[in-house]
This record gives structure tokens, sequence and C-alpha cells, in this order.
């Protein structure tokens, strides 16, 4: 394994550079004051979603202190039961899901009141079966899988109406075989994942169109190798996880050139300071790093945790939440 921690062999981008990220993800936990952590201030729950899983697919969950995560974890939780991106913030559909998966990485999904975090995400379903992200009201398929990835990882899915919910999400189906943010809003592959998602979880999946929404997402590759959210668009890592695992969902995954696609991912890695960029030579993210990695792993890239595309959890968290003890 020519790794740089080995410090002997030289790095070339043919090859994932693990050591060279786990030192990344543990640095940018540490340094509080960087652009990046300043900026990521208030989605820092998502952050510790994405730096966290990046470790465990990249089997190195032990290098972090789980007692102190877990603190903090609980810290952002509000009084309504659901959890802020950072101490002291609002809460917030996203953020909620965030933590329940972060403490599922630890398996402490214990430490929860399960009754209080459900009744918070119940509580943002509305008539015709949408979800509101928070108190504010703004509607949102995102906010639809979120809640349904949520309760499904609680194991309380029927404390909502899971028929509304799907109906709803159907209700934003494009003639292209697309899905929106709302009904009538354009395909985008992030929406497209949030609904395919659901759909999977809820086992409604045979009401997509396979071959249609298929082909609108293999058309996603380009020239390069990398994919892009909507047609025209530039390829960007990130679209690595919204259109692959979305494309592995609908069991079409082999439309897609998949030895492109990882060469395309290993070009944007830093190999001095680890992470990995949403295109080649942009500056690295943790964002990008963990669906850089995620999808990777999708692609069965040797020495990765096998992830689940439904859930953007290992394979053995998933496991263990629905088979374990
Ligand atoms: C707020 N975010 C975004 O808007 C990013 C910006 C971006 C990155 N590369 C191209 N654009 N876009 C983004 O997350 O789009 C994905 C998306 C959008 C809408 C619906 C579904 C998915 C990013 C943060 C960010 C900002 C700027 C640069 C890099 C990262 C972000 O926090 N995205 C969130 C969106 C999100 C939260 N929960 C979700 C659940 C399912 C799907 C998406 C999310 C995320 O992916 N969390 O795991
Ligand atoms: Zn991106």
């Amino acid at each position: 394994m020519a790794d740089a921690s080995f410090g002997f062999s030289t790095l070339q981008m043919g090859e994932l550079a693990i050591g060279k990220h786990v030192h990344y993800i543990l640095s940018v936990e540490k340094k509080k004051d960087s652009f990046e952590s300043v900026v990521m201030d208030h989605l820092r729950m998502n952050g510790a979603y994405w730096g966290l899983t990046t470790l465990d697919l990249l089997g190195k969950l032990d290098s972090v202190n789980a007692d102190e995560v877990l603190s903090w974890i609980m810290a952002c939780q509000h009084e309504s039961g659901g959890f802020s991106g950072n101490i002291g913030h609002d809460p917030h559909i996203l953020y909620t899901l965030s933590a329940v998966q972060v403490l599922a990485l630890f398996n402490k999904l214990d430490v929860l009141d399960i009754d209080k975090v459900a009744t918070y995400i119940t509580g943002l379903q509305n008539e015709d079966g949408s979800f509101s992200g928070d108190m504010w009201g703004e509607v949102d398929t995102r906010f639809s899988y979120i809640a349904i990835c949520c309760l499904s990882i609680l194991r309380c899915l029927d404390k909502i109406n899971v028929e509304k919910a799907v109906s709803y999400i159907l209700s934003c189906k494009n003639l292209d075989g697309g899905f929106g943010c709302t009904p009538g809003g354009e395909s985008h592959a992030g929406q497209i994942f949030c609904c395919v998602g659901a759909l999977a979880i809820t086992g409604s999946l045979h009401h997509v169109d396979k071959d249609l929404l298929g082909w609108w997402l293999c058309e996603r590759q380009v020239k390069s190798g990398g994919l892009n959210g909507r047609p025209e668009k530039l390829p960007d890592v990130c679209y690595s996880w919204w259109v692959l695992s979305s494309l592995i969902m609908i069991d079409r995954v082999h439309w897609i050139d998949k030895e492109k696609l990882v060469k395309f991912i290993l070009d944007c890695q830093d190999l001095e300071n680890g992470g990995i960029s949403d295109r080649p030579d942009d500056a690295v993210d943790v964002f990008h790093t963990y669906f850089g990695v995620a999808g990777l792993s999708l692609l069965e890239y040797p020495g990765l945790k096998a992830v689940d595309p439904a859930y953007a959890l290992p394979v053995d968290v998933v496991n263990r939440i629905f088979f374990g003890r």
C-alpha cells in the first residue's frame, strides 16, 4: 500500500492518499479559526457528519475521542428535540439528521430520547405530506428525505404519514424523469438523490421510471469522466455522490464509465496537505472530501468500507441499526 504516511513511496494521482486525507480531516477538526471553520460555523453539525463518516469509511473513526464528540452533539440539542448546526443556534431538520447519523456511527443512538426527536420531525410534516425545514416553514424535497431517513434510522417511520410523504415526493417528479425541490421545480441531481433515497427507504421505487431517470443521470457524465448536477454545468466531485447513489438505487450504475469517474475524483486530491476539492486544482474542503471518498466507496475502490447509497452511512452501521443488537 503506497501511502504517504509510510513516508517512503512517492504519491501519484493514480491512488487515494488515505493517510493524507485522515490527517486533513483531523486537522480541520482541531483548527477553529480557519476560514473554512468560520464559514462552516453554522453548519458545524453537518461538518461533523462529513468528517467523521469520511474517517469511518477510511477505517480510522477510532482516531477521534468519541466522548468529546458526543457531548458536543448533545449540547446542540434544542428543548424542541431538534438539533442545531452549532451550540446556541436554532434547531433545523438538516442538523437533526446529521446528529442522528453521527450518533449511529458511534453506536450511541441509545443516548437519545427517541420520542423527543421523532416528535420534532413529525411536527414538521405539512397537510400535503411535504416537510418544512424548521418553524419558518420553507418546504423542500430535501427535507422529505431527511425526515424519512432520520426516522427510519430511529426505527419510528410510522410516526409520520408515509403515504402522504410519498405522494408529495411523486408530485415533484418531472417529465424528464427527474425531481425538483417542489412541484414543477427543475430537475437537479441533489434533489433527485433526496427523492430517490426517500422512495428507496419507503419501498416505493416502483413509482420511478428507471430507464428515463437513468438516462437523465448517466447524461451527467462529461468528457473528463466527472459528473455534473444539471445539463451544461461543470463536473463537481460532490455529484459523484448525488448522481451515483441515485443510479445505484435504481440499478442503472452500469450506464456510466466507472473507471473514468474514479480517475476524476483521484485527480481532485491535494496530495500535499490532503483533502479533495470539487474539481482539479480547486481548494479542498471537508464537504468534497467526504463526497469524494463516499463516491469512491460506491465505486468499490479498494481499501474503503462500503457505504449505503440511501442512508449515506457505512453499510456495517446500517446493518447494526436494523439487524444488530
Ligand atoms: C450548503 N451547501 C451547499 O449548498 C452545497 C454547495 C455546493 C457544493 N458543491 C456545489 N454546490 N450544495 C449542496 O449541498 O447541494 C446538494 C443538494 C442541494 C439540494 C438538494 C439536495 C442536495 C453544502 C455546504 C457547502 C457550502 C458551500 C460549498 C461547499 C459545501 C451543504 O451543507 N449541503 C448539505 C445539503 C444537505 C443537507 N442535508 C442533506 C440531505 C440530503 C441532501 C442534501 C443535504 C449537505 O450536503 N449536507 O450533508
Ligand atoms: Zn460540489
